[in-house]
């Protein structure tokens, strides 16, 4: 089943004569499950794609269907349900520094869903225990390590349950154990969930979790695999 499917997107930022076309011609199609990575150099607009397929951008030209919805001319109610959906996993974090990890997980579920504060609680510890953090689970950010963080990332992203995951340069802050540590999470995770993960990388020893591996290049994409 596709999940996203994009048609003939073209974007571009600023006006009149400096107006830059940053994107050009993208079609691609993402099926439920897949893990597919988007990778390519620096510049070349990997993040201005995610966030237009995260609905955090308004889609300018062209088709972009993501969970069923067409993102092109949506409204802003429109937009924000679809966000409910999705989990976002970034590479600066952005725990709130004043609750702890639990608190962080169970906030965003308080945000998204019509759940009882114990049955948020219990959900949120489960699922800071199924990313190994049962021992950290009152700790706040500041006495976490840069991976232990990115795991209540993922936590907080995952324990709604979305259909799609959108993580833009996750491993980035991390040495290369704890970065595959992240990856492997995520992946079993979503595996277990059922949900589609599309994720913007330069890290090269993380590119065996692709199902499928998207090359961009000067705002264009390439199919290497
Ligand atoms: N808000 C903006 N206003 C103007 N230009 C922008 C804006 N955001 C990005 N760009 C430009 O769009 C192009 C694509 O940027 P984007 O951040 O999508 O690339 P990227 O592939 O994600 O790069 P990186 O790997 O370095 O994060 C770049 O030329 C960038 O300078």
């Amino acid at each position: 089943m596709e999940v996203l499917s994009i048609s003939n997107l073209n974007h571009y930022f600023g006006k009149t004569s400096l107006k830059k076309q940053v994107l050009f011609d993208i079609n691609i199609s993402i099926y439920a499950g897949e893990i597919v990575i988007l990778t390519g150099p620096s510049g070349s607009g990997k993040t201005t794609l995610l966030s237009l397929i995260g609905a955090l951008r308004t889609v300018q030209e062209g088709s972009l269907r993501n969970l069923g919805e067409e993102l092109k001319g949506a409204n802003e109610d429109k937009l924000v349900q679809i966000r409910r959906r999705i989990g976002y996993i970034f590479q600066a974090h952005n725990l709130l520094p004043f609750l702890t990890a639990r608190q962080n997980v169970q906030m965003s579920m308080e945000l998204h869903d019509k759940i009882n504060y114990r049955e948020a609680q219990d959900k949120s510890e489960a699922i800071l225990k199924e990313v190994g953090l049962e021992h950290r689970v009152n700790y706040y950010p500041d006495s976490l390590s840069g991976g232990q963080k990115q795991r209540v990332a993922i936590a907080r992203a995952l324990v709604s349950h979305p259909k799609m995951i959108l993580a833009d340069e996750p491993t980035a802050a991390l040495d290369s154990q704890t970065g595959r540590d992240v990856v492997d999470i995520m992946q079993r995770l979503a595996k277990n969930n059922g949900c589609t993960i599309l994720l913007v990388t330069h890290d090269n020893r993380i590119l065996d979790v692709a199902d499928r591996i998207i090359y961009m290049e000067d705002g264009k994409l390439t199919n290497r695999s």
